[in-house]
């Protein structure tokens, strides 16, 4: 992305000249980072924030708060009267709370499971198991997720790098063009309600209750901003998002052209793996 903000400057020195700072400001973040996570985890610790400084340490913690909720026999889903509020608060805060800990603890760990590719954003399987589904999705720079629901599923969202939006969305009746029109059986339309930046460290929870969204990593503009002073790693390619999904998602809606379709959705990577 160097090249594309550099560009703007209309100068090929300059643009070399940005792209080596751009470069070892990223890295010199990272030579600092071992210092700045050591005195950041003794302030956490007496704030009694969680310490979440591997991506193992993340999913064994993750596992806690669920098993937690199931020992107390209580069943989990999104699904309005499905799960009981006190319950849902407890476990809302501690995930949303552990992916914040993880993704601001400045582990590169989750590197390993993030394969992008050209055409559209992947996702890529850290763990499944029967309570919930860790996945790495990656974004190059102008890949956007299509208007879609979450099949039941809490769905909670952490940025790891890049700098990310969520549009979120609600259904919508037919615009008035087609009233009077034979509506199609799989006509389904929607608005969007409102706009979320996202920066690294963010986290937010969605289910099919509240919205639906669409989730995307923007033009050059969010990339210029990161690299003259934004927090996290550099990420040249786009953005990345860990995002938690209880109990695994196996098959979506897709809102598209006044349409709904349902999906099947896959993963491009799994432990790290190509599949
Ligand atoms: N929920 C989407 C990603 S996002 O746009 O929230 C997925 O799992 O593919
Ligand atoms: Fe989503």
């Amino acid at each position: 992305m160097a090249s594309v903000v550099c560009s703007l400057d209309g100068d090929g020195m300059v643009q070399i000249a940005r792209k080596t700072v751009t470069e070892s400001v990223g890295k010199g973040c990272q030579d600092t980072s071992a210092a700045v996570v050591q005195l950041g985890a003794a302030a956490s610790a007496a704030a009694g924030v969680p310490e979440v400084p591997r991506l193992e340490d993340l999913l064994q913690q993750l596992r806690d708060v669920f098993e937690r909720e199931k020992a107390q026999g209580i069943t989990l889903g999104s699904q309005q009267h499905q799960q009981q509020p006190e319950s849902f608060k407890r476990m809302n805060d501690g995930v949303q709370g552990l992916l914040r800990a993880y993704a601001a603890s400045n582990s590169l760990d989750w590197q390993k499971y993030a394969l992008f590719n050209d055409l559209h954003y992947v996702r890529n399987l850290v763990e499944a198991n029967d309570d919930f589904e860790l996945i790495v999705l990656c974004w190059k720079t102008g890949q956007v997720s299509r208007v879609h629901n979450h099949a039941d599923s809490h769905c909670w969202l952490a940025v790891l790098g890049g700098e990310m939006r969520e549009v979120q969305y609600q259904q919508a009746p037919a615009p008035p063009a087609v009233h009077g029109a034979a509506v199609p059986e799989d006509a389904a339309y929607v608005e969007a309600t409102h706009s979320t930046e996202m920066r690294v460290g963010d986290c937010g929870y969605i289910n099919d209750f509240l919205a639906l969204h669409t989730v995307g990593c923007y033009g050059p503009e969010a990339e210029r901003c990161r690299s003259e002073g934004g927090a996290g790693p550099y990420v040249p390619q786009g953005g990345v998002t860990l995002h938690l999904y209880a109990p695994p998602i196996k098959r979506v809606k897709i809102y598209d052209n006044d349409t709904v379709t349902e999906r099947i959705p896959g993963f491009y990577s799994k432990g790290g793996v190509r599949v």
